[in-house]
């Protein structure tokens, strides 16, 4: 026996697996408490085990919850199952599950199936379950086996590149186009080649293995900009990098020169011939452009590729790894925001599908639909945006309780991996994750760091930034960059053994200039000395330098200049005081010896009279006191 809605997820399309398995991951980073992800079958069908809870279910049994995608998903709601341990609950189960449809009428396509799986536990914690079918439909049945649907899934594309008889075909005639079309870990896969390539295409990602999409890179060097920036080869071995992060197998890559992109498809056609011929030799499941693509551009690029193949951008990209990062709330509404206003100008391709079932003949009927589409993801952005807002402020709240403790704060910014979060870590003992990744960090971390002079200061670790930085995610990040541009003083860290070093100083300081940080004084730490080809040469280049500090996050070296250089830098930012402060007031004499650099301390006869260096907004607080001071 056949389940009845078998046949229609056989066809998910790829769009669907692609978002799916990303939402896997973030769902797997961040669970909803009461739920625990259990088995990920493929990526039609995902279990989640729900522990039972009190007045609704069995408290304490497990249950589990199972997700059913349909054809046309995200457009279509999948099917929520529900799985009782035995033995059964003779109300709410038949056959051993039951299906729910209460949140068909609420579904809309950016939903996720983390948002799904909270509305359940909230409706099922509210004894609300109401709609449950024992009529068949959504039921599972024994035959219903996982192997056969992702036959059927891998059956198509390799259909087609046989169909087309064009393997091998690509990487000839490309050196002249200055391609560069090179398959990856070509040692491990000559010979077997059918099964080590499927093999590696496992990947480990955030401790779990996903399936690696085969990606292409296409960059493009306009004529006439080679100003000391980003060279196209260094750009796209940074895209590279990114994808990797992502979790996509690389396969290739090429780049042309252009004056000035085509308006229709970014590049000139020969060089879509090229990249066309090289998707069927790679069975390459999606391109990836080192730039910015404009709608139009990403649709007749997708149409020119064929309909399987998924073309984006760096944008896109960074938002998925931003995606699947995400780890706090605030982050992730961050990212959501992001992605809505990417794709708002772009969700006319998520509806294509209703004209070519309509064979083309009713156009209104997908725009219209799109238009619909694009209300709700406007008043999704808007009630986003009101929820960021609400905790901008509450964050605000705590950094003005922060500063009530005049302990000053210090923003670590920096090219992304130049080991800012290795640095927090190293002077604080957190335990914030630094990674060989790109973006390990999304979220600010503050750690009180204690000098060794007993002195102390607040360190905050940042999102790192990187060139072609999408304006769309900065402007969503502006709640968390805040923590940048309110602080005492900005440490840029900077990879120094990075052959780009320049270039990423340069892309940091543009990013910066954006946040309107000019009146914060910063210094600048040459991080990874250890890492350089010639240590020595780097620290005396240091030396010569002003704000420059030398260090080396992992092994420790030159963290002792840098607490002194920041305390330094920090005195500059202090006032000089002179205060009596009466004996009932002892907290305010320990605080300024911690924040404050304290040149003598007197006893008399009504209290202590304190000479010291103290920062501006102590200061004053301590006007009350100075007006006493007999000096
Ligand atoms: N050799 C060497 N490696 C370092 C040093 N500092 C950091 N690293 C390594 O560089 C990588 C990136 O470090 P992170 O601390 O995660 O970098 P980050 O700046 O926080 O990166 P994002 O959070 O992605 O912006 C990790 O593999 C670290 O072990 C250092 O001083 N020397
Ligand atoms: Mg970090």
């Amino acid at each position: 026996m056949t389940s009845p809605s078998a046949s229609s997820r056989k066809a998910l399309s790829k769009i669907a697996c692609n978002r799916l398995q990303k939402e896997l991951v973030e769902w797997q980073v961040n669970p909803p408490a009461g739920f625990k992800h259990k088995v990920t079958d493929n990526l039609q069908r995902w279990i989640i085990e729900v522990n039972g809870a009190p007045g609704t279910l069995y408290a304490g049994e497990t249950y589990q919850l199972q997700v059913d995608f349909p054809e046309h998903y995200p457009m279509e709601a999948p099917q929520v199952i529900f799985v009782p341990p035995a033995p059964l609950h003779p109300h709410i189960y038949s056959n051993g599950h039951i299906c729910l449809d209460i949140l068909y009428d609420s579904w809309s396509p950016a939903m996720t199936v983390s948002s799904i799986c909270i509305s359940i536990l909230s409706m099922l914690s509210s004894s609300t379950v109401k709609a449950v079918h024992n009529d068949g439909v959504g039921i599972l049945y024994s035959d219903d086996t996982v192997s056969e649907r992702v036959a059927a899934l891998d059956a198509e594309p390799e259909a087609e590149a046989q169909a087309n008889g064009v393997a091998g075909t690509a990487t000839e005639e490309s050196d002249e186009q200055r391609t560069q079309v090179r398959l990856k870990n070509s040692e491990a896969k000559k010979g077997n080649v059918e099964e080590s390539d499927e093999e590696g295409r496992f990947k480990l990602r955030n401790g779990r293995e996903v399936f690696a999409e085969k990606a292409y890179l296409v960059g493009v060097a306009r004529k006439g900009e080679s100003d000391g920036s980003f060279g196209i080869e260094e750009s796209l071995s940074e895209l590279e990098q990114l994808a990797d992060t992502a979790g996509l197998l690389v396969v290739g890559s090429t780049h042309q020169k252009l004056a000035s992109p085509n308006p229709r498809t970014y590049i000139g056609s020969g060089k879509v011939a090229e990249i066309k011929s090289a998707i069927h030799a790679f069975d390459v499941e999606t391109v990836i452009f080192d730039d910015e693509l404009s709608p139009g551009q990403l649709r007749n690029l997708e149409k020119t590729f064929g309909g399987d193949v998924r073309v984006c951008d760096r944008t896109a990209l960074i938002l998925d790894i931003f995606n699947q990062r995400a780890a706090t709330r605030e982050a992730a509404l961050q990212v959501s925001l992001a992605q809505m206003e990417y794709q708002l100008p772009r969700l006319t391709r998520m509806w294509s599908h209703l004209e070519r079932q309509a064979g083309g003949q009713v156009k209104g009927m997908g725009e219209k639909q799109i238009e619909v589409d694009k209300r709700i993801l406007r008043d999704q952005i808007a009630a986003l945006k009101k929820e960021i807002e609400s905790i901008r402020k509450h964050r605000k709240q705590y950094r003005n309780r922060r500063f009530a403790v005049p302990v000053p704060v210090v923003a670590l910014v920096g090219y992304t991996n130049a080991g800012k979060s290795t640095l927090l870590n190293r002077l604080t003992g957190a335990d914030v994750l630094a990674e060989d990744k790109l973006f390990a960090t999304l979220d600010p971390t503050t750690r009180r760091v204690q000098m060794k002079n007993g002195k102390e200061f607040l360190l905050t670790d940042t999102v790192g930034f990187i060139q072609k930085l999408p304006t769309t995610l900065v402007a969503a990040f502006r709640a968390t960059l805040e923590e940048i541009s309110e602080s005492s003083l900005l440490v840029h860290v900077v990879d120094i053994s990075h052959p780009l070093a320049e270039q990423q100083i340069d892309a940091v300081e543009k990013v910066l200039a954006e946040l309107d940080t000019s009146s914060i004084p910063k210094l600048i730490v040459w991080n990874k000395v250890d890492n350089a080809k010639d240590p020595e040469k780097i620290k005396s280049e240091a030396k010569e330098k002003e704000d420059v500090i030398c260090i080396s996050a992992l092994t420790g070296e030159g963290l002792d200049d840098f607490c002194n250089a920041v305390q330094e830098k920090l005195k500059d930012m202090m006032v000089w005081v002179e205060a009596l402060i009466p004996f009932d007031k002892g907290e305010l004499l320990s605080t300024i010896h911690h924040v404050g650099l304290v040149e003598k301390t007197e006893y008399v006869e009504n209290g202590a009279l304190v000479r010291a260096h103290v920062p501006l907004r102590f200061a004053r607080l301590l006007t009350p006191m100075r007006q006493t001071c007999v000096s």
